[in-house]
């Protein structure tokens, strides 16, 4: 993947892809299973936390093992919140990364002082309440590769992200901002496809709405939530 170019390279991957397709990411991954369901389902990016207080974190030697079995053509994204310089450079240095997820407070400088950094192409959260919100993804849009549009955590949250919450998808309806967005928040199986229909997003991403409980992640969902993201027709 080029430094600017945020698209994985799909080209080897296991699955022949299209370029119209919709790109899935399914973050939260904790188990080999799960990563082959998501594999063999056609996802396009596999998450994994970086986080100690989620119920999908996953300490470094137990994530390296998991990110060095998936295939070429399908990106292992890393989802820090606020880490340290210390702290990326250890999760680089055990592991095969495609992508840095950005999920804190960082600024648009930190953004790009870690896009720099580390060569990597970085995507950065920015949660959606609002249209008050919206101006920080045009700031965010022009720094990082990717912008993950996802529902602003509710005030007394533990996690900035993955709480299974949707926003009102109507905000976005057709944006457009300077690098690729994928949408998120509260998206299962059963919902995917009306985001994308209302949205126009060409990628999604999903966490909470593919497992049973917090953190355990199901095959059949994976595999029901990525045919009902692929099958969508954005209008
Ligand atoms: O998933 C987590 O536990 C998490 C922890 C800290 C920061 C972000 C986190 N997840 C972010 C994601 O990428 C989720 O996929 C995204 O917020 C959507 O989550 P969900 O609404 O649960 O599908």
């Amino acid at each position: 993947m080029s430094a600017r170019s945020a698209w994985p390279d799909c080209g080897e991957g296991p699955l022949e892809r299209n370029i119209n397709d919709i790109r899935v990411k399914i973050c939260g991954l904790r188990e080999p299973e799960h990563v082959a369901s998501a594999v063999a389902a056609g996802a396009a990016y596999l998450g994994f936390v970086f986080f100690p207080k989620s119920p999908r974190h996953l300490d470094v030697p137990i994530a390296a093992p998991l990110a060095l079995s998936v295939p070429p053509g399908v990106a292992k994204v890393a989802l820090t919140v606020d880490a340290t310089d210390d702290e990326l450079d250890s999760i680089t240095a055990a592991m095969p990364i495609d992508m840095l997820q950005l999920h804190g407070r960082e600024s648009p400088a930190r953004v790009a002082e870690i896009r720099a950094r580390y060569g990597l192409p970085v995507m950065k959260a920015v949660g959606v309440a609002g249209p008050e919100d919206l101006a920080a993804l045009d700031s965010y849009g022009r720094v990082a590769d990717q912008l993950l549009v996802d529902a602003k955590p509710p005030k007394d949250a533990v996690l900035p992200g993955g709480n299974g919450l949707a926003f009102d998808w109507r905000l976005v309806e057709r944006k457009y901002w300077p690098c690729p967005w994928m949408l998120a928040g509260g998206l299962t199986p059963f919902n995917v496809a009306e985001a994308i229909r209302l949205t126009g997003a060409r990628q999604v991403d999903v966490s909470s709405g593919v497992e049973t409980a917090p953190g355990r992640k199901d095959s059949n969902l994976i595999r029901a939530f990525i045919a009902a993201a692929r099958g969508a027709v954005a209008a």
